[in-house]
């Protein structure tokens, strides 16, 4: 699924006026049922709600939604706040067709607005992907009244004072809430962790918007949704053999962190890799063969850290980090791995530290390597950033420059590809915030990798999968008592 910025909406917006061909008043009509339609799923008619609009088209969509939910039964009050005299024409054209039916209350002063009681839903159809600058005045003070509202907030398109594309100002005022029914197509701000206030749970509804729009449209935001994310799988033949699906190699672990090398192990093998081999220092040798009898052991001359590299030449894919540590000869291998390394490659947490201190080797990475750092390993791989759309640019400008694969971990995890399109996706929850999911990810990606995924669908499959393996161990187990192992038990496609 594609993700536009707000000039493509607009652009959107007219091609599909343009070319159904069908009038504006009427494609808001479209939206605004398509709103009713997921709203009568949610909310019976028990509940009052309270519509507040602006006056450009996302207040026009208000005025449209409060006189089709009515229609059905439901008791609606409706609220225009006067910030300005100007309105939108079909703003203008829908108040027309309100008149007889709703009252509609003019809010000129912030005493003007109802008081509101418990289970009253409100819906926020202030300001859509319009806004161009932020709420004041009287917006402002009507937005932080109905943040202070006990009853669930709905925003219309997008949360009034919230950009579509662009980072706001930690002081701006903004709608916080419960949900967001967004037209056609996910939006950028949604997928940053610094909105989830303003964005609550979000649902795209269809409005059906011109398709050859979306289709020819360039944009490098994507979004992995279930099924682009499901189309990425690589079927097995019934002929094959384990020769097949390739031969794995982690390297990973050290003293007190051998947990790091079973977990990624068992992903990878659980994950389809017809073959795996786990390079660990001699302390992890017996942990290694009781917990995962799946696997080949390449010991390490080492008692506590891995200080060389084994031979490489059987393996089909490598994936490198995980407890490893940062000791001088740790060093020298991932250098030594580098220079030798003839197969797909990720490196992930102790192994990104190093690249971090030690920068020369970032020119060494092949090309492709995927990177799986969180935020912080991002933050010391590639510097700070003001905001999370300023991040996001670094790692565009930071994956092209040296040809790398980087997914930053979050909650919607980017994908980032070597030629700067980033695949947001869309699977995974807060359970996954825990030790050892990251160790988990690895090993899926080496096991892709391994398999003859390519890096990019390696990437973008593989964060797809290790969310859904976490979604389903959440269900099962609930978020605060999943661990990492629980994501190994889900996987499966
Ligand atoms: N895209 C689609 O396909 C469809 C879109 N639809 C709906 O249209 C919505 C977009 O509508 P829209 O463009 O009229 O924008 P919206 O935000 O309602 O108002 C803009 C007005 O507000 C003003 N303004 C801006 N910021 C302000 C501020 N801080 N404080 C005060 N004023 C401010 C701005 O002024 P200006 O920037 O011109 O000075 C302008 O006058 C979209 O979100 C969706 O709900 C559906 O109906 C159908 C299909
Ligand atoms: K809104």
């Amino acid at each position: 699924m594609k993700i536009l910025n707000v000039k493509q909406i607009r652009e959107l917006d007219a091609a599909t006026i343009q070319n159904e061909p069908i009038s504006s008043l009427n494609l808001m009509e479209r939206a605004s049922q398509a709103f009713v339609k997921w709203y009568e799923g949610r909310f019976d008619t028990t509940k009052s709600i309270s519509v507040f609009c602006g006056k450009g088209n996302n207040g026009g969509d208000g005025l449209a939604i409060s006189r089709i939910l009515s229609g059905k039964g439901y008791h609606v009050r409706v609220f225009v706040i006067e910030y300005t005299k100007d309105a939108s024409e079909d703003f203008q054209q829908n108040l027309v067709k309100i008149e007889n039916l709703i009252q509609v209350k003019s809010v000129y002063e912030i005493n003007a607005m109802p008081e509101f009681v418990d289970d009253h839903v409100i819906i926020d159809a202030l300001l859509g992907s319009g806004l161009s600058r932020p709420a004041e005045g009287l917006l402002a003070e009507v937005i932080k009244k109905i943040n202070d509202a006990p009853g669930p907030i709905i925003s219309v398109d997008i949360a009034s004072g919230l950009y579509v594309d662009k980072s706001n100002e930690k002081a701006d005022t903004i709608i916080e809430p419960d949900h967001t029914v967004t037209f056609q197509l996910p939006k950028l701000a949604f997928m940053m962790p610094q909105n989830a206030a303003f964005t609550g749970d979000w649902h795209v509804v269809d409005i059906g918007l011109n398709e050859k729009y979306i289709a020819d449209a360039s944009t490098p935001y994507h979004f992995t949704d279930q099924s682009s994310g499901e189309a990425l799988v690589k079927f097995r033949e019934k002929f094959s053999h384990k020769g097949t699906f390739g031969h794995a190699l982690i390297m990973a672990g050290s003293y007190g962190k051998i947990g790091a090398a079973v977990l990624s192990s068992r992903a990878c093998a659980h994950s389809g890799a017809g073959l795996l081999t786990v390079h660990v220092p001699e302390c992890g040798y017996e942990i290694l063969q009781i917990s995962l009898p799946e696997a080949m052991i390449s010991v390490d001359q080492n008692r506590n850290y891995i200080a060389s590299v084994p031979e490489l030449d059987s393996f089909s894919a490598i994936g490198i980090g995980p407890g490893i540590g940062q000791e001088a000869l740790t060093v020298r291998v991932l250098d030594e791995l580098l220079s030798k390394i003839k197969v797909p490659l990720i490196i992930d947490a102790d192994a990104l530290n190093i690249l971090s201190k030690h920068p020369d080797l970032l020119e060494k990475l092949p090309a492709k390597t995927i990177v799986s750092p969180h935020p912080k390993e991002f933050q010391r791989l590639a510097g700070e950033s003001a905001n999370e759309y300023d991040r996001l640019e670094l790692a565009r400008n930071f994956a092209q420059k040296h040809n790398v694969i980087i997914c930053l971990k979050g909650a919607y995890t980017a994908v980032i590809l070597s030629d700067g399109d980033v695949h947001f996706n869309s699977t995974g929850n807060a359970g996954m915030a825990t030790g050892g999911s990251g160790d988990v990810l690895t090993g899926i990606l080496t096991s892709l990798l391994a398999q003859k995924y390519t890096p990019e669908n390696a990437a973008i499959f593989g964060v797809f999968q290790h969310g859904l393996a976490g979604d389903k161990a959440a269900k099962k187990k609930t978020k605060t008592a999943m661990i990492a192992s629980d994501i190994i038990d889900n996987l499966g496609w």
